[in-house]
């Protein structure tokens, strides 16, 4: 269990990256769902112990993160958004290297693990080609297998998807769902299928701040009977976003149709439908807007 406590960071520019977020994270497969900016990879880098918190606590297993680095490090897996390495060197080689690096010293025991990760993350036909040559989807694969490297307790992966063709990603998310089985995984994400087919427990953030918790399911059962859907000009559409409270417009065969949040029907041509996790992931990051001002 990773336990996290009225986390704050205000970075020099006095932006407020993380606004008091405490968080419980079981086993399993966790989505922290928010925008660009959201203060996801803030959170990130702070519990993989890359920056500190003004205040707040972070706890694993037992080990106090912030006073010791070293322990949750041993635990740690990580797979920043940016993972740059791409050279000629093969994946093998690569991640041989890193096995090295994280301290596993036994020959024997080095090329089983590594061996084992190329397996488990279908790069094993490609595992002498250079790193360098592989596809948005290969990459992000290996940056899994070295993320696991050392059989890590807690793996955080920021931002994996994104760039990824459906296949891929259907792929690496059915990988990271397989390893969230036995050990915590932290997925940050903008896109809200990543955390509706996978994640058994999520949190939404929004400017720094969390703003709901727990499964999804619960959170959508939450807006049953309430979301109501219906075809509307182009040029009534502002009097609906003015008068309703719209959460999603998009165009279906050239006219936009909206999905709005009220407790009745809003008008006869609206129909209700059943919520999905992006119905509430617009209505959380709605309420966070501050009120705009009446035109
Ligand atoms: N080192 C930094 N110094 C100053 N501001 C920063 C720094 N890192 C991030 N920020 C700001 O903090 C806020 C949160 O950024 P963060 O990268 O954590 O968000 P995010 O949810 O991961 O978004 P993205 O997916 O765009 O990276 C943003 O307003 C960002 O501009």
């Amino acid at each position: 269990m990773l336990s996290i406590k009225h986390l704050n960071k205000t970075y020099a520019n006095g932006v407020h990256a993380t606004n008091d977020i405490s968080l419980e994270i079981p086993t399993g497969l966790f989505g922290l769902l928010g925008p660009n900016g959201a203060g996801k990879s803030s959170l990130m880098r702070t519990i993989a112990t890359l920056q500190d918190p003004d205040s707040g606590s972070i706890h694993f297993n037992g080990v106090d993160v912030l006073k010791d680095k070293a322990g949750l490090r041993r635990q740690l897996g990580y797979l920043p958004q940016d993972f740059g390495i791409y050279p000629k060197v093969s994946a093998l080689e690569l991640l041989n290297h890193f096995a090295i690096l994280k301290g596993v010293t036994d020959r024997g025991e080095r090329k089983e693990m590594v061996e084992g990760l190329l397996h488990q993350t279908n790069l094993w036909e490609a595992r002498k080609r250079g790193v360098g040559s592989y596809s948005g989807g290969m990459r992000q694969r290996f940056g899994i297998a070295q993320a696991l490297l050392g059989a890590p307790k807690l793996i955080i992966v920021d931002e994996p998807t994104a760039g990824l063709d459906p296949d891929e990603r259907n792929r690496f998310l059915n990988l990271l769902a397989r390893i969230g089985e036995q050990v915590v995984v932290i997925l940050s994400t903008h896109i809200v299928e990543d955390v509706t087919d996978l994640c058994p427990r999520m949190a939404m953030i929004g400017k720094g701040k969390v703003l709901i918790e727990g499964e999804p399911r619960t959170a959508i059962e939450a807006m049953k009977h309430q979301v109501w859907r219906r075809s509307v000009d182009d040029a009534d559409l502002p009097a609906y976003q003015r008068d309703f409270t719209v959460l999603s417009t998009r165009l279906v065969a050239g006219k936009p149709q909206i999905n709005v949040f009220a407790s009745e029907q809003p008008d006869a041509g609206f129909v209700m439908v059943e919520p999905d996790l992006e119905d509430v992931y617009f209505l959380q990051l709605r309420a966070a807007q501050p009120a705009q001002p009446a035109a």
